[in-house]
């Protein structure tokens, strides 16, 4: 992707260094040999799907403008928006029926969304232009090199995983997106008062996540009532799971301190 005017460089690589231990600083996510500090987990499956004409045609005007191929640079994300607001990484959006209906509801806010799923970019491209929503901005690519690489440390309001892909046989369990390396990266990019918030329908999944979200140190668990939380809007994966009867799981988490 050509450089844009709403990316800034990491800066140059220091080689001086080279043989220092690789103790990480804080908000570092590479070693002194640029070894990645949190072990890569690739949550997703590669999915094929060809746009509709209209949606290609949505995608050319959009693009450009709203839309960039995940980088290693890091965002400048109030130039990016025009403006600069709280803002909020919705992980893995699927077709964007819920990105869409948080925009709407939280006009206050930037909210970026990431996904692989190209078709499903798409969906929310043509959404965001039919309803004129001015608030979103989309990512493709994998969420582990936005949060690694994009967003500068202590910077999100809010990250937003809506049912996260669940890899529900053991052995595939290794790939799941929510593990502790996960967590400590996202508490690394939240502001102290951030909040992460996750939905899952998947009963052993949500136990899991629990688990590495209540052991991350900078994170609390928050419920319900905490003013800080949003009104989640069903996601379109979400009504799947209703009309199997499945029972939804809500993790809240706040960011207690820097
Ligand atoms: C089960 S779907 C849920 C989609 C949407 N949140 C919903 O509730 O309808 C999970 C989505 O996460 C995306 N995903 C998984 N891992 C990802 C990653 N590392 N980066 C970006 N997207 C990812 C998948 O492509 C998929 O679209």
């Amino acid at each position: 992707m050509p450089e844009t005017p709403l990316m800034r460089d990491n800066g140059p690589v220091n080689h001086a260094d080279q043989d220092a231990p690789a103790v990480p600083e804080e908000g570092q996510t590479k070693d002194s040999k640029g070894s990645r500090l949190h072990p890569r987990v690739t949550s997703f499956r590669s999915r094929r799907g060809a746009l509709t004409v209209a949606q290609q045609e949505s995608w050319d005007r959009q693009w450009p403008r709203i839309g960039a191929d995940v980088s290693d640079h890091r965002l400048d994300a109030p130039s990016w928006f025009g403006r600069d607001a709280p803002l909020i990484l919705e992980i893995g959006s699927g077709t964007g029926t819920a990105t869409a209906a948080m925009a709407k509801a939280e006009p206050h806010v930037n909210l970026m969304a990431v996904e692989v799923y190209r078709p499903g970019l798409a969906q929310l491209l043509q959404q965001i232009e039919r309803d004129e929503i001015p608030n979103i901005r989309v990512l493709r690519g994998d969420a582990m090199d936005v949060l690694e690489n994009m967003i500068e440390p202590e910077s999100l309001t809010g990250v937003r995983v809506f049912f996260p892909d669940p890899w529900p046989k053991a052995r595939h369990h290794k790939r799941r997106l929510l593990q502790s390396p996960t967590f400590a990266l996202i508490a690394s990019r939240l502001k102290a008062g951030g909040v992460l918030h996750v939905a899952t329908d998947h009963a052993e999944y949500a136990e899991a996540i629990a688990e590495a979200g209540n052991a991350e140190p900078l994170l609390t668990s928050l419920d319900w009532e905490s003013p800080m939380t949003h009104e989640r809007p069903v996601t379109k994966f979400e009504d799947k799971a209703h009309q199997v009867g499945s029972a939804i799981t809500e993790l809240i988490w706040g960011k207690i301190r820097s």
